[in-house]
């Protein structure tokens, strides 16, 4: 199977989603006229891109869209999706399920979608080539469509053994091959002109380029020469300028050294004329010292003397006032010693005064103390008063438990020994005879005893042996009183009833009355206790109260002591101030005394300090007389040496100003010179610039390679000059001009060898396109011939068809004839059958075609329309056969057709004007038409 599904939406009547499913095999289309039945190719043939209108039976496209019933609003977009099964690859898609969707709205957009990509028409046509699917190809073959093959013109025919031959695609190929051919070689002729005509100035511009490359060589010479000359012209100027430069500083050099030199010596000789003036005052000056210091020596001597005098009588002041500070330093001392014994008194009183405050504080403290033992004491017989009276309480409580208990007891008693049948008189009797009993025994052991150690005393013979028999005999009797013992001691014991057992086991009853006593007996013991300790402390509060009263006896005694020293502390600190007063007044007149001794000390300090000046100023005024006399006689011999050596260095100062006066003329001549030339290099440049325009330091690196003499460069360039002259005329922008039109002639030149490689390239591939379609196109039209013939015979049950190239020469474009002789008729052309043997003739040529290239599916829109019963029958023969291996979806009206299908379905119209599909058992139908 390889159609599988249609889906149709707003398409022509199908206004609603309807989704057809087709199964293998042959399905029926039916339905009565004008149900849609042709819809449904016409949604196939347009999802598979068909874009007449006309073979869309529409004017235009948008008719193809639902537009409305009576009841129903027209809609604005029509959709249609194809699923086509892919597991064989025949479309070439690695997919297995292909859906291929066309939507086209009201406005005129439309879109094709493969597997929901959005695609070019154009890829979904090359899609479907040469699969015998398409919209012109074979697989969909419509009313009248077939009888058309026949009535067309012979060349119209080819499409089905071109589609056969699998050459659809190399035709569309070779035309569009053929179309670019075509393109390409009007460009050639293109090209072609426009190349003439720029070759005309190629060669003109060429020759200009040529004759002005050589005059710009040339100029371009001269230029550099020129350089050259003026290079050369200028190191030699700069090498001078350099020389006449380094002279100019070198006398420079020397005229400042001169001009130092002179003004050393001008300096050296105002320097030391000065120094002799000087040098002279001085002179004066010392002698004026000189006899101001002997007078002022005579009157140091006088002073001197009026010093000491006056020290004389400052010294008796002295001694008198020293006596006086004496006799004021024993009055203090006196006061002193009597103050510091009333100050010992006074820190005895004190410290007195500190040691009963302390006995009081402790007194007191102590007093506290006991108060306090007092008052705990009170409140722990307090404590205990109320511990007693509890346990009073709880005694009386724990008495009357253990009356109530033991009534419990004694009525219990009575009743288990009542229960337990206890007799005292039985047990009484019985522990009477236990006692017999081992009495008796005890006696008779006792006998036993004597008689063997008499045995043991007196010794052997047959009394020995007759003892020894006796005691056996008595000690079986005691055995026997033993074991008699044993018996009664039991009954004995069983005479204890056992409920005691359980009186006395350790939760018994017994055992809680036992509990109790203790508790009794503590809390008796615990009350005696609390009495005990009550009484102790009672005695011991006692004892602190007579304690307490002594201590307050020791306080009052030792206050009254306190009030007695503190009257004595005030008497004595009275005759302190006292004391005190006097020591101030003491001080005062030692200070007073000290003062005027400290006076007269410094005054006499003074005047020895003045003596000792006028002594020292003495001793220094000697000293700088001697020193003055030597200066004197130094600066009389300098006076004499200054003056000659002034005379010497005056003849030297006038040989050095006549050497720099020549210096100086030197120094102009070389200023001149250089200002010179200066102004000949910056001409230099400036004619440069003037002449050129550019800057003659721009070439400033030629200098270096200039090789040759200026001599050799001036001829070089009157040669240059001369071949220059020779040039005449030319256009100075041919070379630019020569250079844009050489770039475009080798353009064009590139462009018209590509063209022409692009042009053998489809000439081959067009020729190459040719030889394959001829050959496949021969192989199926050779095959379809045969097969057309055998099928004719079957259909016709008889008879004769022919195919025939009307062109043989011209295998790709010729037509094809086709001859069909009925059985019993002559062969003549098809134009002459009947519309019946039209079709059968026409449906022969498309089974043929099946036969040598299976359509993967066919869709025949009544193609059996013309076809009486028994062409009916071996059509439907041979659609069965078919049938079998491809898949065919057949609508026809006619029910012979309808019983070769395998599947049916319907199409109704049951709302006017809206298709809907429904599928039909064949049974039923089959059924239907019986009845
Ligand atoms: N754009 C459209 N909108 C609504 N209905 C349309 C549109 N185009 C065509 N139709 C309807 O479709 C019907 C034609 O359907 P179709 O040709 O498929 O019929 P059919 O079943 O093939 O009939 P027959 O058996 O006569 O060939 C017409 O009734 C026409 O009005």
């Amino acid at each position: 199977m390889f159609l599988k599904s249609v889906e149709i939406m707003g398409f022509k009547s199908f206004a609603d989603r309807t989704r057809i499913e087709f199964s293998e095999g042959i399905s029926a289309l039916l339905g009565p006229n004008g149900c849609g039945k042709s819809n449904v190719v016409d949604s196939v043939k347009w999802v598979l891109g068909e874009q007449s209108t006309k073979n869309m039976r529409a004017e235009k496209m948008e008719d193809v869209i639902f537009n409305g019933t009576e009841t129903r609003k027209a809609l604005n977009v029509a959709e249609v999706t194809l699923t086509i099964a892919n597991e064989e690859g025949i479309l070439d898609l690695d997919v297995p399920e292909v859906s291929i969707k066309r939507r086209l709205f009201r406005n005129g957009e439309s879109e094709y979608l493969v597997n929901n990509t959005p695609v070019k028409l154009k890829e979904l046509r090359e899609l479907f080539f040469d699969t015998g699917i398409g919209k012109s190809a074979y697989s969909i073959m419509e009313q009248g469509k077939i009888d058309q093959v026949l009535s067309n013109k012979p060349e119209e025919r080819r499409y089905l053994f071109e589609e056969a031959a699998g050459i659809t695609k190399f035709k569309v190929r070779g035309g569009e091959a053929d179309r670019k051919l075509a393109r390409t070689e009007e460009n050639m002729v293109q090209v072609e002109n426009i190349l003439r005509e720029v070759r005309r100035s190629y060669d003109t511009l060429k020759k200009q380029s040529e004759k002005t490359l050589e005059y710009r060589e040339c100029k371009s010479r001269i230029f550099e020469l020129e350089i050259d000359l003026q290079l050369l012209r200028l190191s030699s100027l700069n090498e001078t300028r350099t020389h006449k430069t380094e002279k100019l500083r070198e006398k420079k050099e020397l005229y400042t050294r001169l001009s130092g030199e002179i003004e050393g010596i001008n300096g050296f000789l105002q320097e030391n004329q000065g120094q002799v003036t000087h040098m002279e005052s001085e002179l004066v000056e010392f002698q004026k010292k000189l006899y101001g210091m002997g007078l002022e020596k005579e009157n140091h001597e006088n002073q001197i003397r009026l010093f000491k005098e006056q020290i004389s009588e400052v010294e008796t002041s002295i001694s008198s006032f020293k006596a006086k500070e004496k006799a004021i330093n024993d009055k203090i001392g006196q006061i002193g010693a009597n103050r510091e014994k009333k100050v010992e008194t006074l820190k005895d009183y004190n410290d007195r005064l500190e040691e009963i405050t302390r006995n009081i504080s402790r007194l007191e403290e102590t007093i506290a103390g006991c108060d306090n033992s007092i008052k705990k004491n009170e409140e722990e017989i307090s404590g205990l008063d109320n511990e007693s009276i509890s346990l009073e309480s709880d005694r009386d409580k724990l008495g009357e438990d253990l009356r109530v208990l033991t009534d419990d007891i004694v009525s219990q008693l009575d009743k288990g020994l009542r229960e337990t049948g206890f007799s005292r008189s039985r047990r009484e009797s019985l522990e009477e005879r236990v006692r017999e009993i081992s009495a008796t025994s005890r006696v008779q052991i006792a006998g036993r005893i004597q008689i063997i150690n008499d045995a043991l005393r007196v010794g052997g013979g047959k009394d020995l042996k007759k003892m020894l028999e006796s005691c056996v005999t008595l000690l079986g009797d005691s055995r026997d009183s033993f074991a008699e013992l044993e018996k009664v001691f039991k009954e004995y014991t069983d005479t204890n009833p056992d409920f005691l057992d359980e009186f006395l086991a350790p939760e018994g009853i017994i055992t809680r009355k036992r509990d109790i006593d203790n508790r009794i007996s503590a809390v008796l013991e615990k009350v005696k206790l609390n009495r005990e300790r009550i009484k102790n402390l009672q005695n011991e509060n006692k004892a602190l109260l007579q304690k307490i009263d002594d201590y307050k006896q020791s306080l009052e005694e030792q206050k009254v002591s306190v009030a007695t020293i503190k009257t004595q502390v005030d008497a004595v600190n009275d005759s302190l101030k006292v004391l005190e007063r006097e020591m101030e007044e003491q001080q005062a007149y030692l200070k007073d005394n000290t003062e005027e001794l400290k006076k007269e000390i410094e005054k006499k300090a003074v005047l020895e300090g003045k003596i000792a000046d006028l002594e020292e100023d003495g001793r220094k005024l000697e000293e700088e007389k001697v020193k003055t006399k030597k200066a004197l006689e130094d600066l009389e011999k300098g006076i004499n040496d200054k003056n000659k050596k002034l005379q010497g260095e005056q003849v030297e100062l006038k040989k050095k100003i006549s050497r720099v006066n020549a210096i100086q003329e030197e120094i102009s001549r070389f200023n001149i010179d250089l200002a010179q030339l200066e102004t000949e290099i910056q001409n230099l440049y400036s004619n440069f610039r003037d002449k050129y325009s550019r800057e003659l330091d721009e070439y400033s690196a030629r200098s270096e390679k200039i090789e040759e003499p200026v001599s050799a460069i001036k001829d070089k360039l009157d040669s240059v000059k001369l071949r220059l002259r020779s040039i005449g005329q030319v256009n100075l922008m041919a070379p630019e001009e020569f250079s844009e039109v050489k770039d475009r002639y080798d353009f064009l030149n590139g462009q018209l060898e590509d063209l022409k490689s692009a042009r053998d390239n489809l000439i081959e591939v067009t020729r190459e396109i040719k030889t394959e379609s001829e050959k496949l196109f021969m192989q199926a039209y050779t095959a379809i011939r045969k097969e057309f013939h055998e099928m004719f015979r079957r259909l016709f049950g008889g008879g004769r068809a022919e195919l025939k190239l009307v062109d043989p020469d011209n295998i790709l474009e010729s037509g094809i004839e086709i001859y069909a002789q009925p059985p019993g008729k002559k062969l003549e052309n098809i134009s002459l059958l009947s519309g019946g043997e039209k079709s059968l003739t026409g449906v022969g040529l498309l089974f043929a075609t099946y036969l040598i290239k299976p359509s993967p599916f066919c869709i025949l829109d009544e193609i059996d329309a013309a076809l009486d019963e028994a062409n009916i029958q071996r059509f439907v023969n041979v659609l069965v056969e078919f049938g079998r291996t491809s898949q065919f979806i057949v609508i026809t009206h006619n029910k012979k057709t309808v019983t070769g299908a395998s599947t049916l379905l319907g199409v109704t119209m049951q709302e006017s004007g809206v298709s809907k599909i429904i599928s039909i058992r064949l049974e039923d139908e089959v059924e239907n038409e019986n009845s």
